[in-house]
C-alpha cells in the first residue's frame, strides 16, 4: 500500500514561525512520529512525504536517523492542503492502485489503524478513519445564534487515514479544481462527485496536533504509552 503524508502546512494555528511538524513531541519532531508509526505499518510499502523544500534538509535529516527501511519519496507540496494532496497522487507510481492519505500533524495514529485501512481499502472505493462525536454540536449562525442542534449519532469526527482508489481520487480532485470546491480532507471531494465514503473506527488517542495544547495532550498520551510498554517488557 502506498501512504502519502501531507506535511506542506505552515502551522498557523499553533502560532510559530516554522512548520509544526518539526516541533519536538517527548524529544522528536512530530513528523518523526508520524513515520515512525508508517514505517512500522507492514501494510505500508511506499511512502511520499508531501512538504514545503525549505523543509527539506530538516525532514531528511529526521528520516536518516530513522532508519526507515521502505522507499520514502519527498514530493513538493501546494498552497493548501488540497493542492498538497493533488501533488502526491500525480508523484504516485504508476502501479498504485489504492492509496492512504495520513497527515503528517497526526503523530499519534499506530501502526494498527493504517494496517486496518490498509486491509479494508482493498474492499470499497473510498474511507476515513471516524470516531462518534462525544459533544453535543451546535449550527450557529454569524451572529452567534444558535440555528439547530443535529442529531448526535449522525455525526462523526473525521480523522486519516484516508484510503482511496487512485484513478477516482484522481478524477475527483480534477472535477474539484474545475469547480472550484474548497474542501479539508479529500473523502469531501469524494462526497461531492456523488461516491461513497464508508467508515472505520478511527483511535480517539489519533488527535491532529493543532494548537500548543495539542502538543501537551500528545507529550501526556505519547509519555503513557511508554509506560505501559516499559511495564511490559519489566
Ligand atoms: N498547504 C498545506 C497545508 C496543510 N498540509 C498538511 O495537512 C495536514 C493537516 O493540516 P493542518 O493541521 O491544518 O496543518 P497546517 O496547515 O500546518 O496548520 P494551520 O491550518 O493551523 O496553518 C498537516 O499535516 C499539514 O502539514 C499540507 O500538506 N499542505
Ligand atoms: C483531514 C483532516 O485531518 C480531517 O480531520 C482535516 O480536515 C485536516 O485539515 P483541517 O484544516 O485542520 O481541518
Amino acid at each position: 500500500m502506498h501512504l502519502l503524508i501531507p506535511s506542506a502546512g505552515t502551522g498557523k494555528r499553533m502560532g510559530g514561525t516554522r512548520n509544526k511538524l518539526l516541533l519536538e513531541v517527548r524529544s522528536q519532531p512530530i513528523i518523526a512520529w508520524t513515520l515512525k508509526a508508517g514505517a512500522a505499518a507492514s501494510a505500508i510499502e511506499w511512502i511520499g512525504i508531501i512538504s514545503q523544500p525549505i523543509d527539506w534538509p530538516e525532514l531528511k535529516a529526521i528520516l536518516a536517523n530513522l532508519n526507515v527501511n521502505k522507499p520514502v519519496e519527498f514530493i513538493i507540496g501546494g498552497s493548501t492542503r488540497q493542492e498538497s494532496v493533488y501533488n502526491g497522487l500525480q508523484a504516485l507510481p504508476s502501479g498504485a492502485e489504492q492509496v492512504l492519505i495520513h497527515d503528517g500533524a497526526r503523530c499519534l495514529v499506530t501502526p494498527d489503524l493504517l494496517n486496518s485501512c490498509a486491509a479494508a481499502i482493498r474492499q470499497c472505493s473510498g474511507l476515513i478513519a471516524a470516531v462518534p462525536v462525544k459533544d453535543t454540536i451546535k449550527v450557529v449562525d454569524d451572529h452567534g445564534i444558535i440555528k439547530s442542534t443535529p442529531d448526535r449519532r449522525q455525526l462523526w469526527a473525521a480523522q486519516t487515514p484516508q484510503g482511496f482508489n487512485v484513478k477516482l481520487l484522481k478524477q475527483c480532485h480534477v472535477e474539484g479544481v474545475r469547480q472550484g470546491w474548497e474542501v479539508t480532507d479529500d473523502a469531501a471531494l469524494f462526497e461531492r462527485c456523488g461516491i461513497q465514503v464508508r467508515i472505520v473506527p478511527g483511535e480517539e488517542t489519533n488527535l491532529k496536533v493543532t494548537t500548543p495544547q495539542d502538543l501537551a495532550i500528545a507529550e501526556f498520551i505519547l509519555s503513557n504509552r511508554e509506560g505501559v510498554s516499559n511495564h511490559l517488557t519489566q
